[in-house]
């Protein structure tokens, strides 16, 4: 059966075949904010995201001023902004992150799915220092290139899995940074015993860890914190929160 990140994927070809015939090109090794420096810090690193709808929750927050959230975000202690740019399952755009970029100077993550060098070109002229590989979303081979790739740009990775099989194929690459996606992105289950269950492998190999997705607590964070987690990546309860200080203040550790 065709799953969500089948069809996500299908829609990402057609995009890159459309870059390409329009002759996009962007090669340059412009300057970037680290995301790992950051994640080396005392404390959990909050990754906040920009993440206007979901395909598994449909509408959080489609009108945000991206601007403004951004804003709040750095204001209140983000050691990196996420930025969903993917139009047609979650409604954002490469000019939100391009927005974003223009009002902050904390490290930018393009959450998209990258298949190809062209998205990752786009990702850095519209000013992200991060880009998101999906294990399951790409060959071994084409995981390689694209990580390679990336970080001759000087771009930051973080190489995202969800279970035991992606782990250690992302861990051939020997990446900085492993996001662990709670979520399963073809069942839209999320469940935090993925982070639980994945991180002694990940610290063990000397990767910064990131628990991606299901968080919302103080609970939470401790959870993923108490296993190894450097970073927590959330985007669901930003989206939803009345005052995105006061859900710093209480994801705090
Ligand atoms: O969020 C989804 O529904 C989704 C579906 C298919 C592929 C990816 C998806 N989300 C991307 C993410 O991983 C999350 O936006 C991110 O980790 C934040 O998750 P949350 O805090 O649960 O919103």
């Amino acid at each position: 059966m065709e799953t969500i990140l089948d069809k996500i994927i299908a829609q990402k070809k057609l995009e890159v075949a459309e870059l390409q015939r329009s002759g996009f090109r962007y090669e340059e090794v412009r300057p970037h904010v680290s995301l790992v420096e950051n994640l080396k810090k005392p404390g959990v690193t909050v990754i906040a995201e920009i993440k206007r709808a979901s395909p598994s929750k449909g509408a959080l927050n489609v009108e945000v001023d991206v601007k403004e959230q951004a804003k709040q975000y750095e204001l209140s202690g983000a050691g990196a902004i996420s930025v969903l740019t993917d139009t047609n399952f979650f409604k954002g755009s490469f000019q939100d992150l391009k927005d974003a970029r223009s009002v902050v100077s904390v490290p930018l993550l393009c959450k998209d799915f990258m298949i190809d060098e062209v998205q990752i070109q786009k990702a850095n002229e519209a000013g992200a220092d991060i880009i998101l590989l999906i294990v399951a979303a790409l060959p071994v081979e084409r995981l390689q290139e694209l990580y390679r790739y990336a970080t001759e740009l000087g771009l930051e990775v973080i190489v995202e899995v969800h279970d035991e099989e992606e782990l250690e194929a992302a861990l051939a690459i020997g990446p900085a940074i492993i996001g662990v996606n709670n979520r399963n992105l073809k069942t839209f289950e999320v469940n935090l015993e993925t982070t639980e269950r994945l991180a002694k492998r990940v610290v063990s190999s000397g990767a910064l860890l990131i628990s991606e997705s299901g968080i919302f607590t103080k609970e939470d964070v401790v959870r993923v914190q108490r296993v190894g987690a450097q970073g927590i990546l959330v985007g669901e309860a930003f989206m939803r929160a009345d005052s995105v200080a006061d859900l710093f203040g209480a994801l705090r550790i």
